[in-house]
């Protein structure tokens, strides 16, 4: 195949941070895809609807001339989160859903909840006005090894969760695990986001001839068997299976530290990496599916109408692009994609290129 065309995607799961680093980083996404839902973990978080009108405003001011992007924003779900936040949340109509992050879980979760048992007057309002709960779902306790933590969460806490609340509409998010995607088929009102690196590598990446700090992210990269998994969930055309690339831009010097933050920053190029890891599998007529229809379905919105095109092209994933002062590492920087995608103007396509 030398051209994939297909339905614009969206991202169901996407970090654009605030400021000078949002600048950055927006343009990657617009390009690629519609809408995305936007993570809430700012500094402070996103934890109000004024917080989430005021970010949203800012994110659209950012937008390039000329494009269309629009951002579906999150709320962070903290111990002090009301049930007439939610309330307020839904009737804002921009708010598509509430993010959980276990306290001291990943990136700036630490005003994230310290007990997920104390929201559950917050879980029965959702439930009922129909609002998406979406779960960083990781458990913290020191003594479960890291590469455990997603497996734990899910029986310590998600099936409790969903035997409470059956009819709470719940995105697991990122998901790692050959258990995860058990879970996720055998239960109801539930979905999962998949991003390129769990598609891609597995835990050897981490130490490819050395420490590798531009593959970590949480949920850390996991065995072979497990990335056979979710590979198989996501081209197995299961609706209950989407697009969310967790693209999560760090500079290059809180990545390359003593202990580096964890987040891979795909933005850049994720269709492309996406469709190498679908046509490993041979899977490539199952990534518009994917990419473009689970994810608006699952979140009850309308399915996008453009049409994007991928060619088969080969190019170098940069070193290194502009963030900050010091700069940042795309996901797979070094490589050789064997894709494409193809924008609109040829100026657009150069600049891509020269990034
Ligand atoms: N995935 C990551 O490793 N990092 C994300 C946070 C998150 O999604 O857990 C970030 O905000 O940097
Ligand atoms: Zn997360
Ligand atoms: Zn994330």
């Amino acid at each position: 195949m030398q051209n994939i065309t297909m339905t614009r995607p969206d991202d169901w799961h996407l970090h654009l941070r605030d400021g000078a680093a949002l600048k950055a980083v927006l343009p990657h996404t617009v390009r690629q895809f519609s809408r995305a839902i936007i993570m809430p973990n700012l500094k402070p978080p996103v934890r109000s609807l004024a917080d989430a009108s005021a970010y949203r405003n800012r994110i659209i001011a950012a937008i390039p001339a000329g494009k269309q992007f629009e951002p579906l924003m999150t709320l962070y779900l903290t111990d002090n989160t009301s049930p007439e936040d939610i309330v307020a949340a839904k009737a804002s109509q921009f708010i598509k859903a509430v993010k959980y992050y276990p306290a001291g879980a990943t990136t700036n979760s630490e005003f994230g909840v310290t007990d997920i048992r104390k929201c559950d007057r917050v879980f029965e309002v959702m439930q009922q006005v129909d609002m998406p709960l979406l779960l960083h779902g990781e458990v913290t306790d020191r003594d479960v090894d890291v590469f455990d933590r997603e497996k734990v969460f899910i029986e310590k806490y998600l099936i409790p969760l969903k035997l409470r609340f059956p009819k709470l509409r719940v995105v697991l998010e990122h998901i790692t695990t050959a258990d995860a995607v058990e879970f996720i088929l055998s239960a109801n009102n539930i979905a999962a986001t998949i991003t390129p690196q769990h598609l891609l590598f597995n835990r050897n990446m981490l130490f490819m001839n050395g420490m590798c700090p531009h593959y970590y992210c949480l949920p850390v990269l996991k065995r072979e068997r497990h990335r056979q998994a979710i590979l198989q969930a996501a081209t197995s055309g299961d609706p209950k299976f989407f697009l969310g690339t967790d693209s999560a831009p760090h500079a290059r010097d809180s990545k390359e530290s003593s202990c580096g933050c964890a987040g891979c920053y795909s933005a850049l190029h994720a269709m492309e990496l996406y469709a190498e890891a679908f046509e490993s599998t041979d899977a490539l007529d199952k990534l518009e599916a994917f990419a473009s229809f689970h994810g608006p379905d699952f979140y009850r919105l309308p399915r996008n109408t453009e049409r994007i095109t991928m060619t088969k092209s080969t190019w170098r994933v940069p070193d290194e692009l502009p963030f900050t002062e010091f700069g940042l590492v795309p996901l797979w920087a070094g490589h050789e994609m064997t894709w494409r995608m193809v924008y609109e103007s040829s100026s657009e396509l150069l600049s891509a290129q020269s990034i």
